[in-house]
């Protein structure tokens, strides 16, 4: 067991590339899909079932969990690792992409972002400082600097304005996180959708120095076509031997497509989210489980799949499950989602050690029907 945070890379193809972080709690196999574990837990999920889905990371949420139980009472009992029973690495949010989402009454200044909160209407602040303290309370593997994220579309001067405060605040939080071996601090890059502020962005990032980058300010609202645009040349402006994280992202096909770009970490609400909707994302495409054309269908989700859901229960029962608004629905949906997103990875895992990401890829998208199936 390593004591320190490095990452390795095994082999590229294109710019796809497969490597292995490794910190104090564990390795973490990249390409890596990170569920999200908003409230100290991934949702209908017991921690050891999240594993045998193949993560080897969870991501934690500073924002939540700052209001509720609170960081200081989460330290006071050991950590979140020991809280939420999870031993292996665990990255946490900044909060600031949640404050901006979800808090009322919001105030952005130089200093930080001050808001109410929106389970109680207590009044918060968070700044670089703050953001750090409550990743250190929490005792997170990957920290986050604490970033201002524009919604997109937006005008120039507006992203040019917050990425530079973001790059201000990723110096303070620098400054705050200080000198933490095995723990890893990660920058994020800004400057939505233009090619000049992403460049300064990076740069100003390498100039502060970080343990891996995160590609920020995407998948808020730009669609998939700007996402790619942007990600056909922002990933490659990052140090090349630092992991690069894309985050909130995605569907099967954004990830892939993100993958194909060069990075090497995501993380999304989708596969456990929409599990509990009954979406369930198969190698053919979604099925909607709640549609009535399943009420008698034996067959299960996805005959290939070795999950739970797909060994032991036909579609029909999960239809039932989910008319009657059964607590099983979501342990089985989100089983099987987030089952699917680790076998997607460890499929492009395979494959670029293999040197056949570009065949892998024309199989994944051949094999996915059009329409609901
Ligand atoms: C969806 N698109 C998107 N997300 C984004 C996030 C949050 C990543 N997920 C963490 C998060 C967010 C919520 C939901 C869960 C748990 C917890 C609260 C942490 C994942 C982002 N976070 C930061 N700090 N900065 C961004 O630019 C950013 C851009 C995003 N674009």
């Amino acid at each position: 067991m390593t004591e320190r945070f490095s990452f390795s890379l095994h082999a590229t193809d294109g710019r796809a590339r497969t490597g292995t972080i490794s910190t104090p709690r564990g390795e973490i196999r990249t390409p890596a899909f990170m569920p999200v574990g908003t409230a100290a837990t991934v949702k209908a999920m017991l921690p050891e079932s999240v594993r045998a889905t193949g993560a080897d990371v969870l991501l934690g949420n500073t924002y939540h969990l700052m209001l509720r139980p609170t960081a200081e009472r989460i330290a006071r009992l050991g950590g979140l690792h020991a809280f939420m029973n999870w031993e292996r690495p665990i990255l946490t949010d900044s909060g600031g992409f949640q404050v901006m989402s979800l808090a009322e009454l919001r105030k952005l200044t130089e200093e930080g972002v001050t808001f109410r909160s929106h389970i109680d209407g207590s009044r918060h602040m968070l700044t670089p400082e703050r953001s750090m303290e409550i990743q250190q309370l929490l005792g997170s593997d990957i920290v986050m600097c604490f970033d201002e994220c524009p919604a997109l579309p937006a005008e120039h001067d507006r992203i040019a304005e917050s990425m530079r405060l973001s790059m201000r605040w990723a110096q303070r939080s620098r400054d705050a996180f200080g000198d933490r071996p095995g723990h890893a601090l990660f920058g994020i890059q800004q400057g939505g959708d233009k090619e000049d502020l992403r460049g300064e962005s990076a740069e100003a990032l390498r100039a502060i120095g970080f343990d891996g980058y995160a590609v920020g300010g995407l998948a808020v609202g730009e669609g998939q076509e700007v996402m790619f645009r942007v990600l056909d040349y922002a990933p490659d402006m990052l140090p090349e031997d630092k992991p690069r994280y894309l985050m909130g992202v995605g569907k099967p096909d954004d990830i892939v497509g993100a993958v194909k770009r060069g990075i090497d970490m995501m993380d999304c609400v989708l596969p456990s989210r929409s599990g509990r909707t009954g979406q369930a994302f198969t190698r053919r495409g979604v099925v909607n489980i709640k549609n009535a054309r399943h009420q008698e269908d034996p067959r299960p989700l996805d005959e290939h799949c070795s999950c739970p859901a797909c060994r032991s229960y036909s579609r029909a029962y999960l239809h039932h499950v989910f008319r009657s608004q059964e607590i099983i629905s979501s342990m089985l949906l989100t089983w099987h989602n987030l089952h699917y997103f680790q076998e997607l990875m460890q499929g492009m895992r395979d494959a670029i050690a293999a040197g056949r990401f570009a065949d892998w890829e024309t199989d994944f998208h051949a094999q996915r029907a059009e329409g609901d199936i």
